[in-house]
């Protein structure tokens, strides 16, 4: 396993041992020993799968009260996946960096609690996977717009994306973190 620290302490990119044979290959995407020696927390309470189509943005979101690490895996297809530092008292709060998730480089994203995350489909369509240390809170959820100008993140191939009706109306940087 290879793991590549980020500009944004405690993100991490996930290179697990791929096994390939003439079958196709073997990848372990979770294991408790050797992950929480990486920092990672023993406990995940929630897995999440979504499905998206080339052009999909979703994102940016967080949750205030109960916010959750994620561990994120694209199962098919690629994935232009930002985090964005939300942490007050963090040096590098208000900064982003982005990872691609792809099935065929079998990586994964570990995003600690304190983050809002987002991601744009590349490919034809994608399925990713996540492990969640807290549940959803729909109550708690707070999200911040995909193009935000203070953010200004590089998305790729992205004019207008496809959004969820609450991601079109998703409110400025500034004005999200009001709530926090
Ligand atoms: C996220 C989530 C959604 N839902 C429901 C609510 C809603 O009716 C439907 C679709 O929800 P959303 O539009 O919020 O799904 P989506 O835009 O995929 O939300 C996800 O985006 C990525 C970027 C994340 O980081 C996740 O934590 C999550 O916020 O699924 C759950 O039941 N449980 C969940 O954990």
């Amino acid at each position: 396993m290879n793991v590549i620290a980020s500009d944004l302490s405690g993100v991490l990119e996930i290179r697990p041992k791929v096994f390939s044979d003439e079958r196709g290959f073997f990848v372990e995407t979770w294991q408790s020993e050797h992950y929480c020696s990486l920092g990672l927390p023993e406990r995940f309470v929630q897995d999440n799968h979504s499905f998206s189509v080339k052009g999909t943005l979703r994102g940016l979101h967080f949750q205030k009260k109960f916010p959750q690490g994620k561990l994120i895996y694209a199962v098919t297809g690629e994935v232009f996946d930002v985090v964005v530092d939300i942490r007050r008292d963090s040096p590098t709060f208000g900064s982003w960096c982005s990872f691609r998730l792809s099935e065929k480089r079998c990586n994964q994203l570990w995003i600690p609690p304190g983050f809002a995350h987002g991601f744009l489909t590349l490919s034809p369509s994608a399925h990713i996977i996540y492990k969640c240390t807290d549940f959803y809170h729909p109550e708690d959820e707070g999200s911040i717009c995909w193009n935000d100008p203070t953010l200004s993140i590089s998305w790729p191939i992205c004019d207008s994306p496809l959004l969820s009706k609450k991601d079109a109306a998703a409110p400025r940087f500034s004005e999200a973190l009001k709530s926090l």
